[in-house]
Order: C-alpha cells, then sequence, then structure tokens
C-alpha cells in the first residue's frame, strides 16, 4: 500500500490492464477516519488478492476537495455532500478506480454511472456516549451539556433525560472528542468511527439501540467503483463483500428513500440478521421536541446468498414496506420527513 496526493489534475494512466488488474488506485479523503477506512479496505483488497494467487497493490490516492482547505463554515459548502461528490467525480473521472465512503454519508439516491462493488462486514452500529469522569446517562448532571450535530442524536436523548442541554457540534471525530471534560461534559459518537481509530477508550457507554436507534447504515462502509469497471476489479472487490451487512443497509436506506427522509430527519434505521436468515429491521420516528418516538418493526426471511440481486431486492421491499407502515402509523405528523442541509443541518463531518 502506497501514498499519493491527487489535488485536481487526473490520474497519468489506467492502472489496469485487460483481465489482470495489478495496481488499484483507491481515492480518499484525508480525514484521520477516512484514511482509517481506507487504509482497513485496501488491506482487504491486498490480502484478498493474495489469496486469490494473483497479489495486486493498492495506491491511496488523497482526494482533498475545497472542503478540506477552506476555512469556510462545512454548512455553507453543502454539508458532508461535497466530500462524496468530490471523491465520486475523481471515480468517474478515472482518477482512481474505486472509492471508500462511510455508507450513512452517502445520499439515498443512486448515483448515476456508480456501483457498490462491496459492503464490507458492518462496525458495530451503536452510538456511544464519551462522557468526562467516565459517566453515562443516567449519572450526568441535570442540564449537563452534550455536543451533537445530529438531529436524530438530539432528540432521542432529550426523550431519555429532558432536562439535558445539547449543543450543536461539528468537525471531525478527534476535534470533538478535545471538547469532552473542556466546554463540554460529553459528545455523542458512532461506536463504528471510535473503533476504527483506535479511540474506544473515550467511550464511557454503549447506547442501548432499542432508543437510541442508530442512522441507518451507521458502522458500515461502502465501496464504489464505475458501472464500466474492468470486470476483474469488480470480480476482487466483490471478495470484500459481506452479504447480511450489505442486506442491513439496503434495507436500511430503503426505508429512508421511500420515506422521502432527508439526512436531518431524526429517524433511527437498524436491521439486524437473525437466525435462518431472518432480517428484522427497526425504525424509530423522533418528534424534535423530546416527545416519546414512533417505533416500529418489520421482519423477513431473506437469503444472504453471496451478491444475489434477488435478496438486495427483497431487503429494499422490507425498508419499503416498514416505511409505509410508519406512515400508516402517523410518521408524517411527528416530524418533517423532508428536512435536509438546506437549515443547516446536521452537515457533519468525519
Ligand atoms: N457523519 C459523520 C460520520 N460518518 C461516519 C462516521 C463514522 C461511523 C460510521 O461509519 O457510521 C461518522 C462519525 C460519527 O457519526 O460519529
Amino acid at each position: 500500500m502506497t501514498t499519493h496526493a491527487s489535488e485536481d489534475s487526473p490520474g497519468a494512466e489506467s492502472s489496469t490492464d485487460t483481465g489482470t488488474v495489478r495496481t488499484i488506485r483507491l481515492g480518499t479523503r484525508a480525514s484521520r477516519l477516512a484514511l482509517a477506512q481506507s487504509g482497513i479496505v485496501a488491506r482487504s483488497i491486498e490480502d484478498a488478492s493474495a489469496r486469490r494467487g494473483s497479489p495486486v497493490h493498492v495506491d491511496l490516492i488523497h482526494v482533498t476537495t475545497h472542503g478540506d482547505t477552506t476555512s469556510t463554515p462545512l454548512r455553507q459548502l453543502g454539508g458532508v455532500g461535497v466530500f462524496v461528490a468530490r471523491l465520486r467525480q475523481a471515480v468517474l473521472e478515472g482518477e482512481c478506480d474505486v472509492a471508500v465512503h462511510s455508507a450513512k454519508d452517502l445520499p439515498v439516491a443512486p448515483a448515476p454511472g456508480l456501483t457498490w462493488a462491496a459492503v464490507p462486514r458492518r462496525e458495530d452500529p451503536r452510538d456511544v456516549l464519551c462522557a468526562r469522569d467516565d459517566l453515562g446517562v443516567a449519572d450526568l448532571p441535570r442540564g449537563a451539556r452534550i455536543g451533537t450535530g445530529s438531529p436524530r442524536r438530539a432528540a432521542q436523548l432529550i426523550a431519555l433525560r429532558p432536562d439535558l442541554r445539547i449543543v450543536d457540534l461539528r468537525g471531525n471525530v478527534p476535534t470533538r472528542l478535545a471538547r469532552v471534560g473542556a466546554d463540554l461534559d460529553a459528545v455523542v459518537l458512532a461506536a463504528a468511527g471510535l473503533r476504527r481509530l483506535e479511540r474506544t477508550d473515550a467511550i464511557t457507554q454503549y447506547l442501548d439501540p432499542a432508543t437510541m436507534v442508530p442512522a441507518a447504515a451507521q458502522g458500515a462502509l461502502a465501496v464504489e467503483v464505475r458501472e464500466d469497471s474492468d470486470p476483474a476489479l469488480v470480480d476482487l472487490l466483490r471478495a470484500l463483500d459481506h452479504a447480511p451487512s450489505h442486506l442491513a443497509i439496503t434495507a436500511e436506506r430503503a426505508l429512508m428513500r421511500a420515506l422521502g427522509a432527508g439526512c436531518a430527519a431524526p429517524i433511527g434505521a437498524l436491521a439486524l440478521p437473525g437466525p435462518d436468515d431472518s432480517i428484522t429491521l427497526r425504525a424509530s420516528v423522533s418528534p424534535v421536541d423530546g416527545g416519546s418516538a414512533l417505533h416500529r418493526s418489520l421482519s423477513a426471511r431473506i437469503s444472504a446468498d453471496e451478491g444475489d440481486p434477488a435478496s438486495l431486492r427483497d431487503a429494499e421491499a422490507l425498508g419499503e414496506s416498514l416505511a409505509r407502515k410508519l406512515v400508516r402509523a402517523g410518521a408524517e405528523d411527528v416530524v418533517d420527513l423532508h428536512a435536509d442541509t438546506a437549515g443547516g443541518l446536521p452537515g457533519e463531518e468525519q
């Protein structure tokens, strides 16, 4: 694995020969979390290729965006979407062959010209509390100041502890952690990011996913390529796919898409694989004022055979059915489902 920086200049030449993959250029953002994620995927690609007896080398290409180098507030640039868009452009224009994204940061609409070659095994999908003095949610003093930029996390926390004060929080994970014990009593983050950054030491409580239902696709990565990629490349990347994780996040994202839910809607969605190919999708819709959330769940039997397109369609159907169930139960009365970054929320950075 080697690393290169790429400003806006296209790559010199195609890195794949017809049929035989030798060097794969993997585009990544340069944030610590993005580098950790890309590094994990790069090593998995190299390991998978070595097991197949035709080892490849992965070059990490740092794709920088205007957003990485400007001090303009992220929300003014259009939120985390600017990073995703730049990385996708790099793949589409052939500057790199593959991009690794946090699946929860990807819009639910399909991206023209691109496809997911793999969803690797999902990390722990839960949210966690990182508090000062080893505190859990129940131990926080009255009126404690909790940092999060996520309307979902804010609404779910207020439902548990109406006295807490939510402080809008942006910036990357290390920056957010640095505020704990400084001007904040705690922050809420995804367990997955802390695992990948090797910062689980900061976690003081794993939050119960039954009440703090995570964001759709939280903890999962998406390995994205051009639709017209070299089939040998796609075949190699498929080795990284973990079918139960792929099905789970497909169901969660289909639910969000069917609800027409924008990324700032206070909605949680988590699909968990059960025994005998069962998968249970649960969702929460939280009123922003801290009232009790609407919770619904639905299960289906979906075969997790590797890369079966019919299974992916079944997972989408599960998400769509649960969306209809939520709407019948009055989801539209609970929140503005279509809230998005236009209002300045949440625009989180990695
Ligand atoms: N929007 C921020 C973001 N996007 C992906 C992760 C890491 C966790 C994941 O992969 O879901 C995070 C940080 C966080 O929410 O704590």
